[in-house]
């Protein structure tokens, strides 16, 4: 195949409700989309997962757009491309812009999948028909709002929740849902929050039985994190350290982790995610897919990934009615009992509901 156009759009969508994490507060989501039509005339889609501000990566909308439009879109116009697997040959030479890449390359996914007449699930080598999922839950005002709110997704059976500390706002509430929540799969995630100062602290978290605790130290780090799991008895996950299979072999072979969270932009696409999955498989670690408050069309891609065996842990990518009141695929995402049905129809599975998707977008331009 050759992509012969290639749309982008800023999308701007309002969560029902604000997202707030160890870094700062977000109210609305802003991201690209990416359209890409194939010679035969055959349409892809992508989602960029970056945010408008460089709080998780140092990766944000309009870096991704200027990557996208000066580097990444004239390597890949026109060229011919057998298989989604080549997208990261095709881009080797820049370096880094993980989530500009991957939005290329999951709209060659989507395309390689319709023109091989199989679910994007199928054509990735996916199996699991369903796929159990958790919430990630953002920092909230105080412990009792957070009570409820577990409370009520524990009673839509979702099947972990994920909840985000930071200091001050830590051993105390974790102390508080256990107390409230004895047998619900419970785990933390502090984005980047602490250090190696901070063990003494990070240690009272072993006394509540966590799945897992998630990128405790630095964004980039992957030494201290094995200092650290050697302390503690809970496992330790790497969400921001894992940018692509080398850093997880590394972070594998020092100890720093135990469980890998994969997110697909995060890594470069859905090639790489997958590589990382194989790698995890064979050296015992069980994986998940991390969410990026992602639109319907990213969801779709997470859900497609997550259909491969060595998912075996509940993910983020909840239902859509969580974030938005009107998301831009159809159906949307549904999640009954904590379970989402992997689309087993040709592509990503779901229709692109095109006048919601012009209702959002705030800005676009064609690339031929
Ligand atoms: O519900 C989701 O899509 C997951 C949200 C979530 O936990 C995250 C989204 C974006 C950045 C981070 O704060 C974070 C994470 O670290 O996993
Ligand atoms: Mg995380």
């Amino acid at each position: 195949m050759k992509l012969t156009e290639i749309t982008i759009r800023h999308l701007q969508m309002e969560l029902k409700s604000p997202f707030s994490t160890s870094f700062g507060t977000l109210k609305n989501r802003d991201f690209l989309l990416l359209e890409a039509k194939s010679d035969d005339g055959l349409i892809g889609w992508g989602e960029s997962v970056a945010f408008y501000s460089p709080w998780y990566t140092e990766e944000t909308m309009k870096t991704n757009w200027h990557m996208l439009e000066d580097f990444l879109i004239p390597l890949i116009l026109n060229k011919e491309i057998n298989h989604p697997d080549e997208v990261s040959e095709i881009f080797a030479s820049i370096r880094k812009n993980n989530m500009a890449k991957a939005a290329i390359e999951g709209a060659v996914w989507d395309i390689y999948a319709q023109q091989t007449n199989q679910s994007l699930a199928q054509a990735l080598g996916g199996k699991q028909k369903r796929i159990e999922v958790g919430v990630s839950i953002g920092i909230q005002s105080t412990i009792e709002e957070l009570i409820a709110l577990v409370d009520s997704y524990v009673k839509e059976g979702y099947k972990r929740m994920k909840v985000k500390i930071k200091p001050g706002w830590d051993v105390d509430v974790i102390r508080a849902l256990r107390d409230e929540f004895p047998d619900v799969a419970i785990m933390a995630d502090a984005n980047s929050a602490y250090t190696l100062n901070d063990i003494e602290l990070l240690k009272q978290l072993d006394e509540f039985d966590l799945m897992m605790i998630e990128q405790p130290l630095a964004a980039d780090d992957i030494v201290d994190h094995g200092v650290l799991q050697k302390e503690l008895k809970t496992p330790i996950c790497l969400d921001e350290s894992i940018c692509s299979l080398e850093d997880a072999r590394k972070a594998v072979e020092l100890g720093s982790t135990k469980v890998i969270n994969v997110k697909i932009g995060r890594v470069g696409g859905l090639t790489e995610a997958r590589r990382i999955h194989d790698y995890c498989a064979e050296k015992g670690l069980p994986v998940w897919c991390g969410g990026m408050l992602e639109s319907g069309i990213g969801r779709a891609h997470n859900i497609a990934l997550t259909s491969l065996p060595n998912f075996t842990l509940p993910g983020d990518t909840s239902g859509s009615n969580r974030y938005w009141e009107r998301d831009i695929i159809t159906p949307e995402v549904v999640a009954v009992d904590g379970m989402i049905e992997v689309p087993q129809t040709v592509g990503i599975g779901y229709e692109i509901d095109r006048e919601a998707v012009e209702a959002f977008t705030v800005g676009k331009k064609h690339y031929r």
